[in-house]
């Protein structure tokens, strides 16, 4: 299995609740190394440029409204399977049906404030990874 990257946020649920360290740590004990890691407070523009793909969606302004409502701490994630290490440890979408031990059991509040975002597949982490950090930013 080849190491490969992806792109992690960890969401204004979390982050106003101080849960960043503990968040962290559970993607670090699931064998993800943190080779960047930024705290940003995103604007509207960044918000819906990242979330286009659900622009048609009925929760896209509720969805948008809630990441730019605190900051948000962004992250780039290095290990085995990169990808789907993380969406293991991250878990479903909806916390009700979140396997016991990931990350969104554990803190998320509601399929909305999910706690953390995690890219589906190699090509849209290298997209993200790009649309919030420069090469120089990324030390493996
Ligand atoms: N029914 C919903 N109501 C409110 N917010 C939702 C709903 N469905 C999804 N969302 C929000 O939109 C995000 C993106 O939805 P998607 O279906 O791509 O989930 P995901 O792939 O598990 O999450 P992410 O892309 O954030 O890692 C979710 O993480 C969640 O915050």
């Amino acid at each position: 299995m080849a190491v490969t990257r992806t792109f992690s946020i960890i969401k204004p649920d979390a982050t106003r609740r101080n849960l960043t360290g503990a968040v962290t740590k559970m993607l670090e004990e699931a064998g993800l190394r943190v080779v960047a890691s930024k705290r940003i407070h995103m604007t509207r523009e960044q918000a819906e440029g990242f979330y286009a793909v659900h622009k048609e969606r009925p929760f896209f302004g509720e969805l948008v409204d809630f990441m730019i409502s605190e900051p948000v701490v962004v992250q780039v994630l290095e290990g085995e399977d990169a990808v789907q290490k993380n969406r293991d440890v991250m878990g479903a979408t909806n916390p009700a049906d979140a396997a016991e031990g990931t990350i969104r059991k554990t803190h998320a509040l509601s399929i909305g404030e999910n706690s953390v975002h995690g890219s589906d597949s190699d090509e849209n982490a290298a997209i993200e990874i790009r649309h919030f950090f420069n090469d120089d930013e990324i030390v493996g």
